[in-house]
């Protein structure tokens, strides 16, 4: 970047948009994988690099995969269509409701129109009860048995009233391929403990133990398919994965992960592979693979794939054009969510945004980065409104991973506001706080732990594989020809490296390879990145350190603001209870009450 690097991105050059560098590899197998959309429905709109690359609206999508099919009838092979869950939560199309709606009830009704084999439930169906019943009444119904929830459930009334706790989805399901080809699958989601009451997450490890998993994957099928809200390093796959091999060593296992948003691929053995694709309608993950007898240890022939969700890269791999490429089942769901953005006033202008704002592309604190802008300015000056404590000197906390997406120069609307930051959690305060305690606090947050695997995704710092992987990626040399076109994105390797460790069945500790040859469809310059600190706070108020000050948060880092003030002091145990509403303010709300005020 050189010089200052607060100042090297402020507006961005709008963007071309590269098309892929080569065909797709086609086999017996072929599955096209979505993953953590959060209502990137309409795709991403802005004109700055990298937006472009990823503007493909669900609608396209929905062509795209109409075409796919009618390849795949050609080549007389299977396509299969898996999604891996979280759909809710991350613009306006999901959280831009009126009041009394539910989040994500009207994008899934599109959602729904797509021709998906299999569908996993994600942890963001289960922060809110509501949103969980509204997938179990409305959503998963549509989808016949092939939305799974192996280890998540929901508790309901039975008939007589009697509170009984069932899965959301279905446990695993076994169906056949066009083609007659037997396959089992299960929908796991991992360790998730930050779910509502009324919701339970089994544990991966007791999962297993269970006598319908046993039952379930007792018969060989062609294909083991296993679709989980869960990342394929770091996590839980292995004990899935090694209790299926115990019992079939040979059967081809393909393993379609999510959460942590970023795109990888890894194989636990030489007959299987696992895919990982991205976040946000980003990527389409691609993932093929060439049978065999099952009758012989050698390698299985797999290639994956991911492909820059645009209509270049739908048109390139379908032989088509802008002028036969629309279906009409395509065009009517980009025109339906035209008509939701529409109804939910997602234009709604709040003000003209002076210069980019970047989660990762600028340092934090700097001017800059969408991090300070939430925390110093935004939430500050929200806050102090109509406030009855604004008087007294506060110190705010909220975790970093509440805020999800860039803020592009210009125009700033509502829909904007919600990619940007689009949970409604209120903010609590803990009055008489020593200032110095305060800081403290946040220290200790930000302080690296020692945690378990499990432990950091339970936490939620999945956040952390996503800025890590942003990291490296920053640092690979494209090798870029001097005068080559390739525009800003994603640069993956899919590197094992000697951290990527887990265990295996518990006892043994096992390297996960990563998969051979380069997975990116289309090559492009890597961004800029700069790390990001877990907890971020407002500027310190000018006051010493004894002056009790209020510690306001976020609600959802409740917990972890208790039990380090409990740690760090002895003078007082908190509890809870000791956290008060600070604002009718809601984290959503912030940015936009900002950008009225100082964006004209
Ligand atoms: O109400 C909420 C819910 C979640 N978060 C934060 O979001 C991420 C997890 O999101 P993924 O898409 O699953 O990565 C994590 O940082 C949570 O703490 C939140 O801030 N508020």
């Amino acid at each position: 970047c050189g010089g200052d690097p607060t100042h090297s991105h402020r507006r961005r050059a709008p963007a071309v948009i590269t098309p892929p560098s080569r065909p797709l590899e086609w086999g017996d197998i072929n599955i096209i994988h979505t993953t953590d959309t959060h209502g990137w429905l309409l795709g991403h709109q802005k004109k700055s690099a990298p937006e472009p690359n990823y503007s493909g609206t669900l609608g396209d999508f929905s062509s795209f995969v109409t075409h796919m099919k009618d390849v795949a009838l050609k080549k007389d092979v299977d396509l299969l269509l898996v999604d891996t869950g979280d759909l809710h939560d991350g613009t306006g199309l999901t959280d831009g409701y009126p009041a009394g709606g539910t989040d994500a009830h009207d994008s899934d009704k599109f959602f729904a129109q797509l021709p998906y084999d299999l569908l996993a439930i994600g942890n963001h169906e289960l922060y809110h009860y509501e949103d969980t019943l509204d997938m179990y009444k409305n959503f998963i119904p549509k989808f016949k048995g092939r939305y799974l929830s192996s280890n998540a459930n929901i508790t309901i009334p039975d008939s007589g009233g009697k509170p009984i706790s069932v899965p959301v989805g279905n446990r695993y399901a076994k169906f056949k391929t066009r083609k007659g080809r037997k396959v089992t699958s299960l929908g796991v989601i991992f360790d998730f403990t930050d779910n509502d009451k009324g919701t339970t997450v089994q544990k991966v490890q007791d999962m297993v133990k269970e006598k319908w998993f046993l039952n379930a994957i007792k018969d060989e099928p062609d294909l083991f398919l296993l679709a989980g809200h869960m990342p394929v390093q770091r996590n839980d796959w292995p004990l899935v994965f090694n209790a299926i091999r115990k019992i079939h060593p040979l059967t081809p296992i393909v393993i379609l992960g999510g959460h942590s948003h970023v795109r990888d691929c890894t194989q636990l053995d030489d007959r299987s592979m696992s895919l990982e694709s991205g976040r946000y309608m980003e990527t389409v993950g691609w993932l093929s693979t060439k049978l065999d007898d099952n009758k012989t240890k050698k390698k299985i022939d797999f290639s994956r794939r991911y492909l820059d969700a645009n209509r270049i890269t739908y048109e390139y791999h379908t032989g088509l054009k802008q002028t036969n490429f629309d279906t009409s089942l395509g065009k009517s769901i980009t025109v339906g969510l035209l008509a939701l953005a529409k109804k939910f006033n997602l234009g709604y202008f709040y003000g003209t945004a002076p210069r980019d704002y970047t989660l990762t592309q600028d340092p934090y604190p700097s001017t800059g980065s969408a991090l300070s802008l939430f925390i110093a300015n935004a939430v500050p000056y929200a806050l102090a409104q109509n406030n009855p404590r604004a008087k007294i000197p506060n110190f705010i906390i909220a975790n970093s991973g509440s805020q999800r997406f860039d803020i592009y120069s210009g125009s700033f609307t509502k829909n904007d506001l919600l990619t940007a930051s689009p949970y409604d959690d209120p903010f609590l305060y803990i009055p008489d706080i020593p200032f110095s305690l305060a800081k403290e606090v946040l220290a200790a947050l930000n302080k690296p732990s020692v945690k378990s695997d499990r432990a950091e995704l339970a936490s939620g710092s999945v956040n952390k594989i996503y800025t890590e992987w942003l990291r490296d990626m920053s640092k690979v040399k494209t090798g870029k020809k001097k005068g080559a076109s390739d525009t800003l994105g994603y640069v993956t390797r899919d590197v094992s490296l000697p951290c990527y460790l887990v265990f295996k069945a518990l006892t043994e500790l096992a390297t996960i390879k990563s998969c051979p040859g380069d997975g990116d469809d289309t090559p492009h310059t890597p961004l800029p990145y700069f790390p990001v600190p877990e907890y971020i706070s407002s500027k310190p108020p000018k006051v010493s350190d004894k002056t009790p000050v209020d510690l306001v948060f976020a609600n959802i880092a409740k917990k972890p603001i208790i039990a380090n003030l409990n740690l760090l002091q002895k003078v007082k145990v908190y509890t809870p209870l000791d956290a008060q509403k600070y604002s009718p303010v809601l984290l959503n709300e912030a940015i936009g009450i900002y950008a009225k005020a100082e964006w004209k």
